[in-house]
C-alpha cells in the first residue's frame, strides 16, 4: 500500500519545471530567477577580470612578496611551533617523573651527556616539566666554571636534568651529592645520570628530605675538618620554605667550606618572594655572607669564614 502511494506521488519524467505535486511555479518567480541568473553571470564574469588583474598586476610585486614572506616565514613558523608547544603543556596538566624518565630514557643515546640534555629539552619543549631550563641551566654552568667545584650538595634531584649537568663540569676528583625527598623519583633520576654515563665514585643519590640529608652529610662526604674541607658549591632547588632552615643547619654541621661556599637559590616563576626570609637573614649576616649575583629566576649568595 505505501509503494502505491509513493510511486502516484512522484513527478513525471521530463516535468523538471514541476514541483512534486506537478504544479508549475508562477510567471513572476520564473522572471525573478533568469534576473538572478543575470546578475550572477555579471558578478562572475567581473570577479574574473578582477582576479586577472589582480594577478597582472601583482607580477611585478612577486619578488618582493617573496623575500619578504622568505624572511618572516621562518619567525611565522617558530610563533606557530611555541603556540602549539604551549597548548601540548597546558593539555597534558601535570608533571609526570615516569613520562619524562620515560622519555629521555628512550630517545637520549646513552653514554652520551649533551644527548641527555637535548633530550631534557626537548621533552620540556611540549611536556609540563620541573627540570631546569636551558637559561637557568647556562647560568648554572658559568657558575659551575667560575667555582671549579669538587664537592657538590644538590637539593632536589628530581629526574636529574640538574646532576647530569653538575657533573659534566666537576673536576675528576669532584663528587656531587643529590638529594631528592620521593623515592620513585630519586630510582629513576638515578637511572638516568647512570644513562649520561656518570659512575657511583662520582655521586651518590640520598633518598630522604633535604633536612635528614644534611644530618648524615659529614660522613658521607668524609671531610678533614683540621684540613678545612667542605661544600664549595650547594644547589637549593627544592622547596624555597626549606631554603633558610637548611641553609642554617649546613652552617651548624660546618659543611660548607671556611675558605668559600657559593649557594644557588633557584625560584620558578619569577617568585622572588620566596626567598624574603633567606635574603633578610643573609643582609644581616655580613661578616660570613654577601650576595654574589641576582637574576630573574637565581640568586648566588656567597659564604666565606
Ligand atoms: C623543581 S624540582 C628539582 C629540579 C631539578 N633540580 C632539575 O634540575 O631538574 C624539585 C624536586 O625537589 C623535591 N623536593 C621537594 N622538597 C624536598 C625536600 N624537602 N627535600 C628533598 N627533596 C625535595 C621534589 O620531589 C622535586 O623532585
Amino acid at each position: 500500500m505505501a509503494q502505491n502511494t509513493q510511486s502516484s506521488a512522484a513527478p513525471p519524467a521530463g516535468n523538471e519545471g514541476s514541483n512534486t505535486l506537478g504544479i508549475s511555479p508562477p510567471l513572476s518567480l520564473n522572471g525573478a530567477t533568469e534576473r538572478g541568473e543575470i546578475v550572477l553571470t555579471v558578478l562572475l564574469v567581473s570577479s574574473k577580470a578582477f582576479k586577472m588583474w589582480l594577478v597582472v598586476l601583482s607580477v611585478p610585486l612577486l619578488p618582493a612578496f617573496v623575500m619578504v614572506s622568505s624572511r618572516y616565514c621562518v619567525n611565522v613558523a617558530a610563533l606557530c611551533h611555541r603556540a602549539l608547544a604551549w597548548v601540548l603543556r597546558l593539555v597534558r596538566g601535570r608533571v609526570c617523573v615516569r613520562s619524562t624518565h620515560a622519555f629521555v630514557f628512550s630517545k637520549c643515546t646513552h653514554g652520551k651527556v649533551d644527548s641527555v640534555l637535548e633530550t631534557f629539552d626537548l621533552y620540556a619543549d611540549t611536556h609540563p616539566s620541573l627540570c631546569i631550563s636551558p637559561q637557568i641551566g647556562e647560568a648554572l654552568d658559568k657558575v659551575v666554571r667560575r667555582v671549579c667545584p669538587s664537592r657538590v650538595l644538590e637539593l632536589g634531584m628530581h629526574c636529574g636534568y640538574g646532576s647530569v649537568r653538575l657533573l659534566r663540569l666537576l673536576p675528576s676528583s669532584g663528587r656531587l651529592i643529590t638529594v631528592e625527598l620521593d623515592p620513585l623519583t630519586a630510582e629513576l633520576g638515578e637511572e638516568i645520570i647512570l644513562v649520561a654515563g656518570f659512575k657511583h665514585s662520582q655521586f651518590q643519590v640520598s633518598t630522604s628530605s633535604s633536612a635528614e640529608a644534611i644530618l648524615t652529610l659529614r660522613s658521607v662526604l668524609e671531610l678533614n675538618q683540621e684540613a678545612g674541607e667542605g661544600l664549595n658549591l650547594v644547589l637549593m632547588d627544592h622547596d624555597p620554605q626549606q631554603y633558610l632552615p637548611d641553609l642554617l643547619a649546613l652552617e651548624r654541621e660546618e659543611l660548607l667550606c671556611p675558605s668559600g661556599c657559593s649557594i644557588l637559590l633557584i625560584y620558578r616563576n619569577q617568585r622572588a618572594g620566596d626567598l624574603r626570609e633567606i635574603l633578610s637573614y643573609i643582609s644581616a649576616r655580613a661578616d660570613c655572607y654577601c650576595i654574589k649575583s641576582k637574576l630573574q629566576f637565581m640568586t648566588e649568595i656567597f659564604y666565606q669564614k
